[in-house]
């Protein structure tokens, strides 16, 4: 199967000589659930926002799914985002005055790609998210609220279900769990990768808290990974 992420020699700085990251190779094979843990500070929400093609970097290449990012123009590389790659951000990104079960639509909505695989489950959008908000957590009521109205842990369940309709082959979760108490947060963990198993999703999970290791295939340190010095000393 080909690799989910493919990094060669990659460089990015956010301004001048002063590199955010230095990674000269890293591979994640399909199917994987990794855990990426660092430090504030030491350049995880500029790595996926390089995986997701929101900024590209100055050298290098980054492969997901065997497409070189920098060889699509920004269009593209927003349309292969909405196609291939739920994305949970660490505000979760939603649309505050629609319903919790509008949000979770609105990954279908901008993409062709998901669409079809929707379709192809024999569901209608709707009856996925439904079922999606509900195994995550939230009531019939719920579903109808507005996002604003929804409480951080809500929410966060929320932005993982539209993330994963459509069946993106990668899912990135950027410290999604920071605002729940232990308990909440591994239950949480847990749904998202039995979901993501069901749809085959690849997993990379950023956080700064190592005792998730447990849940994923595999844990790396991104000072493993990444040669410039950034962020501050280990949390
Ligand atoms: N938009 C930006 N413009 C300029 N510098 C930035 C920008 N975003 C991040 N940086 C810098 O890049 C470095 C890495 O930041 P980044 O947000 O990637 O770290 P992080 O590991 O995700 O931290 P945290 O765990 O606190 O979210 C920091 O020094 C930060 O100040």
């Amino acid at each position: 199967m080909a690799s989910a992420i493919e990094i060669d020699r990659l460089a990015f700085a956010w301004q001048g000589d002063q590199l955010t990251l230095d990674i000269p190779q890293w591979t994640v094979e399909a199917g994987e659930t990794v855990l990426l843990r660092g430090p504030s500070g030491s350049g995880k929400s500029t790595l996926l926002s390089l995986l997701a093609g929101i900024n590209v970097a100055q050298q290098g290449t980054v492969q997901l799914l065997d497409q070189s990012l920098s060889d699509l123009s920004g269009r593209k590389r927003d349309k292969f985002r909405a196609d291939h790659i739920g994305y949970i951000f660490q505000q979760f990104n939603l649309l505050p005055y629609l319903s919790a079960l509008d949000n979770v639509l609105l990954a279908t909505q901008f993409s062709p790609k998901r669409r079809q695989r929707v379709a192809a489950s024999g569901h209608s959008a709707e009856h996925l998210a439904v079922e999606y908000l509900q195994r995550l957590g939230l009531t019939s009521t719920q579903l109808h609220q507005t996002a604003v109205h929804l409480s951080v842990g809500q929410q966060q369940r929320v932005a993982a279900a539209r993330a994963l309709l459509g069946a993106p082959e990668l899912l990135i979760a950027d410290e999604p769990t920071s605002a729940l108490d232990s308990d909440r947060r591994d239950d949480f963990i847990k749904l998202l990768l039995e979901l993501s198993e069901q749809n085959n999703t690849t997993v990379l999970f950023v956080t700064h808290d190592a005792s998730l290791g447990q849940y994923f295939n595999r844990h790396v340190e991104l000072s493993d990974i990444n040669r410039a010095s950034g962020g501050l000393a280990h949390a």
